[in-house]
């Protein structure tokens, strides 16, 4: 587990190229909390750059994301409202 994730792309690149175990990524409260104030400020588009945030964990190379966002991706994702339910 790689955290917190975002400030930290190039050890989870790192580790991902050289780990023989899946390697998952924590994006935390921290990197959360920040995104949600910004949008609530009317300074980054909310869906936009949470998406985005997690796509780059995932590009660095995590096999798995713990995100604050996992609910709100996976509904917007898949279109379902109970995609939660379903993915578990
Ligand atoms: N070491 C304990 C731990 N495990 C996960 C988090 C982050 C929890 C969060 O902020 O989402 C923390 C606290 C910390 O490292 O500051």
């Amino acid at each position: 587990m790689v955290k917190p994730a975002m400030s930290y792309l190039d050890v989870l690149a790192d580790t991902a190229a050289t780990s023989d175990v899946p390697v998952w990524a924590y994006q935390i409260s921290g990197e959360y909390s920040m995104m949600q104030a910004a949008a609530q400020n009317g300074w980054i588009d909310l869906d936009a750059a949470s998406y985005e945030s997690v796509l780059g964990i995932k590009r660095a190379g995590a096999d798995a994301i713990l995100t604050y966002w996992a609910v709100d991706l996976a509904q917007r994702l898949t279109g379902r409202s109970d995609a939660a339910r379903v993915i578990r």
